[in-house]
């Protein structure tokens, strides 16, 4: 007889503590990369979105060498966070302020509290904040655990003291069963690709082996903050305008509510929207009916008279750091960086940005190091599934571009940003191949690439022509002398007419050939002889 089947709902907490691997923490190593992502990325969103200059201090700790227990720190000097949301910011998943249109590094809502769920199920020390919000008077003290099955924060202890040096930011402790030999490879990447994308940040990075790296601020140029917008018609569903109707709970006039809502929409438009939708201008919102709302849907996601998405949601790095950053990194010979025009796919803005840099300090490698980053976070882990791999491999020939693709001396770095990164998971590792996204990626990559070839270009007919002055070098001191005898048959005897000869010979081909190369000119004093 077939077994009778038992219906249960779970909270959302503890769907993902049953599975820790959609949010990126498979294994204890996976875990200690996941949990410094997590507390770096909301440590940065903290500060360069609200225009401070980042200061992080991160430390890796190992509290217990039997059990193998580590305590994460990062401690950041932003806007900290307002003590009554501390609970449920760090206790309660699907909980953020990053449910808006804004580019930012969060989005879900579950990022900390994903590290907070796999601390409590190998170890029972709690979760350690302190934070204190701007221009507030007192620093407050938590320490938290999440009741899984109520999804609800579970307040072990908190206090506050006074803020006398008027420090304000959050620091956050998660301890947790981890592999740290596993992971340092990829922690030390994260963490140094971090800095590449974030040039005006400061970073102490303390290892578990005691290592201190420190990452110097390069420029105290921050990238414009985002601004939070509306959405864009084109990406709207028939959930999204429920939820919004929802949120407002007003009877507002159908008519209003779209001018007032939606980016885009001015009164001609939104009357035009509405007659082909067949509604009426004044119908109340809280009255639509379904039937009504998926037509209203229709028409907007193909009505093709918007104005393409605004970009203002977005921050880009700017071609100027990325050039600074992979110059300072990797002391290439080489750097270009482009920022692309805005373009949208869906409904949601993205700007993709670009840098090459080559040759120099650039170890050699079979592949080109590929730098992959989406609203400022470095993507390290599933390479091959993503996107900017897609392309960056398969999609562009590099020889024709004149790079030698035996031997890569090579560094490509994009960055996509949009107020909807189209993720393959909820642990952010490989964007999607969306056709829009993906042709812009092609287009920024050109671009640089284009500059490259010019350079290379150059570079070598430098080369051929030093190949060619160390040959005609050879030939001065035989043929002045050879001149000079000729001349000195003549009547009137030209004095050292040799010297003068290799002069003057010497002076010629390196004005034909065009050289200003320092390095040559220990090969070129050899020939050059006493002015008479
Ligand atoms: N260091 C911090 N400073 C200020 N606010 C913070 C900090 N850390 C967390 N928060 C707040 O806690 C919220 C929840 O963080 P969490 O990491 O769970 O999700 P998220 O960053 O919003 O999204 P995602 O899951 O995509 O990372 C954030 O939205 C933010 O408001």
């Amino acid at each position: 007889m077939p077994q009778e089947e038992k219906y249960s709902s779970i909270s959302p907490a503890e769907f993902f503590k049953r599975n820790p691997e959609l949010a990126g923490f498979s294994n204890p190593a996976r875990a200690l990369y996941q949990t410094v992502r997590e507390l770096i990325e909301n440590a940065l969103d903290a500060t360069d979105v609200h225009n401070l200059l980042p200061s992080l201090k991160i430390s890796i700790e190992l509290v217990d060498q039997q059990k193998q227990i580590y305590k994460v720190n990062v401690e950041d000097n932003g806007i900290g966070i307002p003590p009554h949301v501390v609970p449920n910011a760090f206790g309660k998943v699907l909980y953020s302020s990053k449910y808006v249109l804004r580019q930012t590094r969060g989005m879900y809502g579950l990022g900390v509290k994903a590290a907070v769920l796999y601390s409590q199920m190998y170890q029972d020390k709690p979760l350690e904040i302190y934070t204190s919000p701007l221009n507030s008077k007192r620093i407050y003290f938590f320490r938290l655990k999440i009741d899984v099955t109520k999804n609800e924060p579970v307040i072990m202890e908190r206090y506050s003291i006074s803020n006398d040096k008027g420090w304000h930011g959050t620091s956050v402790s998660i301890y947790l069963l981890a592999d740290w030999q596993r992971s340092k490879a990829k922690v030390y990447e994260y963490v140094k690709r971090t800095y590449i994308i974030a040039p005006y940040s400061e970073i102490v990075f303390r290892d578990p082996e005691g290592n201190v790296l420190y990452f110097q601020r390069l420029t105290t140029k921050l990238p414009k903050p985002p601004e939070e917008v509306k959405p864009h018609p084109y990406g709207v569903d028939i959930e999204l305008i429920k939820f919004m109707i929802a949120k407002i709970d007003k009877p507002l006039d159908i008519r209003d509510f779209l001018v007032k809502e939606f980016q885009s929409v001015g009164d001609v438009t939104a009357d035009k929207i509405l007659e082909l939708s067949k509604i009426s201008k004044n119908k109340k919102i809280t009255n639509l009916t379904d039937e009504e709302i998926s037509r209203l849907v229709e028409v907007m996601k193909t009505f093709d008279d918007f104005r393409p998405p605004s970009a203002e949601a977005l921050s880009v790095i700017g071609s100027d750091l990325i050039e600074l950053s992979l110059q300072k990194v990797f002391n290439p010979e080489f750097v270009s960086a482009i920022t692309r025009r805005p373009k949208a796919y869906q409904g949601h803005p993205f700007i993709v940005e670009a840098g090459v840099a080559y040759g120099g300090g650039i170890p050699a490698a079979t592949e080109p190091l590929v730098l992959r980053y989406a609203n400022k976070i470095p993507l390290i882990y599933d390479e091959k599934s993503d996107v900017i791999w897609k392309v960056i491999s398969e999609e562009i020939d590099w020889k024709r571009y004149g790079v030698e693709t035996d031997q890569y001396q090579l560094v490509v770095m994009v960055h996509l940003c949009s107020t909807k990164v189209p993720y393959k998971s909820a642990g952010k590792e490989s964007i999607a191949d969306v056709e829009e996204i993906e042709k812009e990626i092609k287009l920024a990559i050109m671009d640089v690439a284009r500059n490259l070839k010019k350079y290379l270009t150059e570079k070598r007919k430098e080369q051929e022509a030093k190949k060619k002055l160390i040959t005609y070098l050879k030939y001065i001191p035989e043929v002045s002398r050879s001149l000079s005898m000729f001349v000195a048959g003549s009547k009137e005897k030209i004095p050292d007419t040799d010297k003068v000869l290799r002069s003057r010979l010497l002076d010629l081909i390196i004005r034909r050939l065009e050289i200003e190369d320092k390095n040559l000119e220990e090969e070129i004093k050899k020939y050059k002889v006493e002015e008479v």
